[in-house]
């Protein structure tokens, strides 16, 4: 039986509290591989993210809860970590004996089965590339949810592109170090990129597109390559060539060290979100 089978036939209603990017992007990935737009609700308070969810998707969007949640079997809940206690409030009376898959950054189960009343909770850290089902996701189960259960969420996260389940909660603040912010280091590296390209003449477009491909090929080949990521940046750089030039210049520049305690600074403002948005 193909995926797409699989998810019409056993895909349960499902409820989505926050309506933007996060959401969209697993909406966006669930509609793709056959789920019936019938199956999905959202929650959504601004008018013109409803309608755009209306008009892309085909579901329902909702303003506020209502007893129409009652039927969802699987909440997720795709709100800012600072809004995500005030949504909670007028949800919860009406999912109680759902399975919730929360992907704020930070927040802790723990705080998430406070506010919702129960502690059939998987917390998950996906990331935008999801849009286009080449997401990354990490799963953090609470051991209230069963097989079935994290089977339901794998099918899920799986229309958008790929997952892993973590054993400790807390590493899922260094896979929003990692995975969920990650994407936007990859963006800013292209900018520069692009600009260098520029500065050296390229147009913006031909920049752009060379840096585009260079980070989608390198991605391909490492995914591919059984060797080490290092192994395959020593082959690129011909002793006293022009990639040698490049890279003593960054390693005497220190962006590796650069590059890690920025992640670092992420995965503290994950625990931080907790601490202030947590209670
Ligand atoms: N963007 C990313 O790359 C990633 C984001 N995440 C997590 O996903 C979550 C959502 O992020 P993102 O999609 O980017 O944020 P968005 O701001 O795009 O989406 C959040 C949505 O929730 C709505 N909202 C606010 N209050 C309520 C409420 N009380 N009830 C229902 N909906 C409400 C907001 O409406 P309004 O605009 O009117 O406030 C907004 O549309 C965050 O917790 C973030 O940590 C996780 C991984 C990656
Ligand atoms: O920046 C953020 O807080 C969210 C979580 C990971 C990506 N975006």
């Amino acid at each position: 039986m193909s995926q797409t089978n699989t998810l019409q036939t056993a895909f349960p209603p499902i409820a989505f509290i926050g309506g933007g990017n996060m959401a969209s992007a697993i909406i966006g990935g669930l509609i793709r591989q056959g789920v019936p737009a019938s199956s999905i609700t959202v929650v959504e308070p601004f008018e013109a993210s409803r309608q755009a969810l209306k008009t892309q998707f085909g579901i329902d969007a909702l303003p506020a809860a209502s007893d129409a949640l009652q039927s969802a079997q699987l909440v997720v809940w795709a709100v800012k970590p600072q809004s995500f206690k005030e949504a909670a409030e007028p949800v919860a009376a009406f999912t109680r004996n759902a399975l919730h898959l929360s992907v704020a950054a930070g927040i802790t189960t723990e705080s998430v089965a406070g506010w919702t009343g129960t502690q059939r909770i998987v917390r998950a850290m996906p990331n935008t590339p999801a849009l286009v089902g080449k997401g990354m996701t990490g799963l953090f189960a609470r051991p209230e949810v069963d097989a079935a259960g994290k089977a339901l969420i794998a099918a899920v996260i799986g229309s958008t592109g790929e997952l892993t389940w973590v054993e400790q909660e807390a590493h899922l603040d260094a896979v929003t170090a990692l995975s969920g912010s990650g994407p936007a280091y990859v963006f800013l590296f292209l900018e520069a990129m692009t600009q260098a390209g520029v500065d050296m003449g390229l147009t913006a477009e031909q920049s752009y597109k060379l840096a585009v491909a260079t980070f989608a090929g390198g991605s391909e080949l490492a995914a591919r390559s059984t060797e080490s990521a290092e192994v395959l940046r020593q082959r690129v750089t011909s002793k006293g060539g022009t990639t040698y030039a490049a890279i003593t210049h960054m390693q005497e520049n220190k962006l590796p060290e650069i590059f890690i305690a920025a992640m670092r600074k992420a995965e503290k403002r994950a625990q931080e979100l907790a601490a202030e948005f947590g209670k």
